[in-house]
């Protein structure tokens, strides 16, 4: 089993446990090779086991004098609850990381559920970005997120738990094909790992190595606590890419109509949250907020011509000096 510790150069980690297969396994390979973490587990209390699930999480942390975070909540619907979960989870580790100054966030996503994702994106209609979208290393906030065995089948992890008797629960709502993403698996990722695991994983390698390419592209001319000016890359395609990925960094997902109107506006609030502006030679992205500024500093912001949905943000955290300096 391929497992990709490189980017853990911290003691600050914390793991996203669940309790099932993969996390499982994961906690182990970590004790073994020394990785200091403390881990988190979410109990979203729509199966039963799941209390069984935070016991098991309470004994390890125990045994192995780990500290450990639970949230106990009640999500009240099934639908749309791959999403509310999601949120919900990012929610509470966006906390704990911040909270307590953990540098990493370890977690469990393996090749299964990166072939899972390609594949329905696929079926969705998606370029690269959105294609690839679980990387061995990535940013949230202020934090990184490592997935250590994103390179690991679920065969692989499998067979290393049995090989070394290492307890693990299973999700039976995984079987449930109602989830998009369960049908994705039971019928079409499972079946090409099986028998097209190298090749796979040579093609996301190749496809990983594009990206990277592209990404070289990309110049950010100031990053200033949640302000980020780019160089406009003339390309529409690459300017989508950037604001795509900020965005990203940020929790919110650029859809099919924002990303067409960012394109043919110029100008744009996402989510009533972050404001996007392409102006002439730059990108601006930045959190979009209201409030009145002064007269004559209105007009400064005019005069340089700021994207007036960024206005506030930089009158209001005292950038307008360092913006017109990157600018001018
Ligand atoms: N309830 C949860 N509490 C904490 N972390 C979670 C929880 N559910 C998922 N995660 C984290 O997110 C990763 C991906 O979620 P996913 O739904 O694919 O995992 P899972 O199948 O529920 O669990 P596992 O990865 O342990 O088999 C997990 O590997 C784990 O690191």
């Amino acid at each position: 089993m391929e497992v990709l510790l490189e980017n853990i150069n911290t003691n600050k980690n914390l793991l996203a446990f669940s309790g099932g297969v993969d996390s499982s396994a994961l906690f182990f390979i970590l004790l073994e090779k020394n990785i200091s973490f403390d881990i988190a587990i979410i109990n979203y209390n729509i199966r039963k086991e799941s209390k069984e699930e935070v016991s098991y999480a309470k004994e390890l942390a125990k045994k192995y004098n780990k500290t450990i975070f639970i949230k106990d909540i009640q999500v009240d619907s099934f639908s749309n609850f791959e999403k509310k979960a999601r949120d919900i989870r990012y929610g509470f580790f966006d906390e704990l990381m911040e909270n307590h100054l953990y540098e990493n966030l370890i977690t469990a996503h393996q090749l299964n559920d990166k072939l899972e994702w390609f594949l329905m994106q696929f079926t969705k209609g998606a370029g690269i970005n959105e294609l690839l979208s679980f990387e061995e290393l990535s940013f949230r906030k202020e934090y990184k997120i490592i997935k250590p065995l994103i390179n690991s089948s679920k065969k692989d992890i499998l067979a290393y738990l049995k090989a070394n008797k290492i307890k693990y629960f299973i999700d039976k709502t995984n079987d449930d094909e109602n989830f998009k993403r369960n049908y994705f698996r039971k019928n079409f990722s499972n079946k090409l790992l099986e028998e097209f695991q190298e090749g796979i994983k040579r093609s996301f390698e190749y496809l990983e190595n594009d990206l990277a390419s592209l990404r070289d592209k990309i110049v950010c001319v100031l990053k200033e606590k949640e302000l980020e000016i780019y160089k406009n890359t003339k390309d529409d395609n690459l300017n989508i890419k950037i604001i795509d990925e900020s965005l990203k960094k940020r929790g919110l997902i650029l859809t099919k109509k924002q990303r067409d109107e960012v394109l043919k506006q110029k100008e744009l609030v996402i989510s009533h949250r972050v404001a996007v502006s392409i102006i002439k030679d730059l990108i601006y992205i930045c959190p979009y907020e209201k409030e009145p500024i002064p007269k004559e500093i209105k007009e400064k912001l005019r005069i340089n011509k700021i994207p007036i949905n960024c206005r506030v943000y930089i009158y209001q955290n005292n950038f307008l000096e360092k913006v017109i300096e990157t600018i001018k």
